[in-house]
């Protein structure tokens, strides 16, 4: 299992490692000690199945506020997407940045991101399977959402807006420039 930090260094790729034989493959796809030894100490207590049946559906820019904010560990179980995660912490130096990931049955990569980041994704091909851990419980109260398609976070989208399939929670999410101060990056304490 590799661990790769992104351009925005708290958004890691992993990769695990595949064991091919004559019958298959086999893989561990999270391990609570090298994720910890990374990442620090994390508690994942959900686990996310979505299927989305278009090529070109998007779901997304979703977040949870404080305090049932949420980090994700992402991975593709079927299909492929472009998997974005948007740095929305006021303070940080790549706050209003994103990364995006391409995610696939074949590549088995993963994405983690932490909470203090919207996240996102496009299906590459139909029938894409997405399957995902959470650090906080889903709540609907704190269920929060950005426009995938404002300009201000120019994310190139494998699909035009305008064909893209979306909830309609989804068509109507706010603009970034109204996000507010929902997140904010703590200083590490040698620099107080
Ligand atoms: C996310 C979620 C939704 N639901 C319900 C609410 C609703 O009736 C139905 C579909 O919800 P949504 O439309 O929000 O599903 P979806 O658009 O797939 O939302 C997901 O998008 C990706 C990008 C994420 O990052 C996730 O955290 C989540 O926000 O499922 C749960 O019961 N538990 C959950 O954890």
């Amino acid at each position: 299992m590799e661990f790769h930090p992104t351009a925005i260094p708290d958004v890691v790729i992993i990769e695990p490692k595949r064991h091919g034989d004559a019958r298959g493959l086999f893989a561990e796809t999270f391990r609570q000690d090298r994720f910890d030894a990374v990442v620090g100490r994390t508690v994942f207590v959900q686990d996310n199945h979505s299927i989305s049946a278009a090529a070109g559906t998007i779901r997304g820019l979703h977040f949870q506020r404080p305090p049932a904010a949420q980090g994700k560990l992402v991975r593709c179980t079927k299909g492929r997407i472009l998997d974005v995660a948007v740095d929305i912490r006021a303070g940080s130096p790549t706050f209003g940045r994103h990364v995006a990931v391409e995610l696939s049955a074949d590549n088995w990569r993963q994405l983690w991101l932490p909470a203090g980041f919207a996240h996102g994704f496009c299906t590459l091909e139909a029938d894409c399977e997405v399957v995902y851990k959470t650090t906080d419980y889903y709540s609907a109260a704190d269920d929060a959402g950005l426009a995938f398609d404002d300009p201000d976070l120019a994310i190139d989208w494998p699909v035009a807006a305008a064909d893209a399939v979306l909830s309609e929670k989804d068509r109507r999410q706010p603009a970034f420039a109204d996000l507010g101060l929902v997140f904010d990056v703590v200083p590490a304490p040698e620099t107080l």
